[in-house]
């Protein structure tokens, strides 16, 4: 199963048009991430079950509450280099999640065919999932979504989750339809959150009209 929804937030438009704007600094960049991070990780909250929850206020007054039921069983996988800041974002809302780190790259040197690259993974190291974790995937820009299509052939090889989430500042209708295609061949329940969809990408494989390189915007090229 495969969905898609777009974060339909005044703040994070604002913020993402500061993201867009080419003169906006490194340290604004990151900081901007972050918020989004934050931002994006309400959004997944919003989709998760509640339970009631009893807790007895300094009063001495029981009083009836809810709990995510699965705040403690999330577990938060980074892409490099560019999700650090929204993964820093995303552990303000999921502050017990685990955490994994994936080193992919596209390899640029050989093309992108027929918006299609091949992704060198050179790292991975994650705790091990079991069926009742969710996990969320976070990743800047999702281009043409072949990183994150080999990413997630990665993450289920160490278990499978109830849920995937992917947590995305941009992504493309071409990624979109691939991600879907993914979902459906490994059997999982995935759904992907952006602040925003945009139309196109060109023929370098970037995002238009984008905001750039997010790993160099970020931390320098
Ligand atoms: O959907 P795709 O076409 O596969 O492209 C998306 C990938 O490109 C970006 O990483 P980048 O190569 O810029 O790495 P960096 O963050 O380390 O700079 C981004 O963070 C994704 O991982
Ligand atoms: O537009 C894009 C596409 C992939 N990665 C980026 O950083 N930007």
């Amino acid at each position: 199963m495969f969905e898609v929804q777009v974060v339909n937030r005044k703040y994070a438009h604002h913020i993402l048009t500061l993201l867009r704007n080419k003169d906006s600094s490194q340290i604004e960049f990151r900081k901007g991430l972050v918020k989004l991070g934050r931002i994006l990780g309400m959004e997944i909250a919003e989709d998760m079950e509640t339970e009631e929850a009893v807790v007895e206020t300094p009063l001495g007054v029981k009083v009836k509450g809810i709990r995510i039921k699965d705040m403690d069983n999330t577990i938060i996988v980074t892409v490099l280099r560019a999700a650090w800041p929204l993964t820093e974002g995303l552990i303000k809302v999921f502050y017990n999640a685990r955490q994994g780190v994936i080193a992919a790259k596209r390899v640029e040197e050989k093309g992108m065919q027929n918006y299609e690259f091949e992704i060198d993974v050179s790292y991975v190291k994650m705790p091990s999932v079991t069926s009742n974790d969710v996990v969320i995937i976070s990743d800047v820009m999702v281009a043409t979504g072949s990183t994150l299509a080999r990413i997630l052939e990665e993450v289920v090889k160490k278990g499978r989750a109830k849920k995937y989430y992917i947590a995305s500042v941009l992504s493309t209708p071409v990624a979109v339809a691939k991600l879907r295609d993914k979902a459906d061949e490994l059997g999982v329940d995935l759904k992907m959150y952006a602040i925003w969809i945009d139309p196109e990408v060109n023929q370098k494989g970037y995002i238009v009209p984008g905001l750039g390189d997010a790993g160099d915007r970020a931390f320098g090229s």
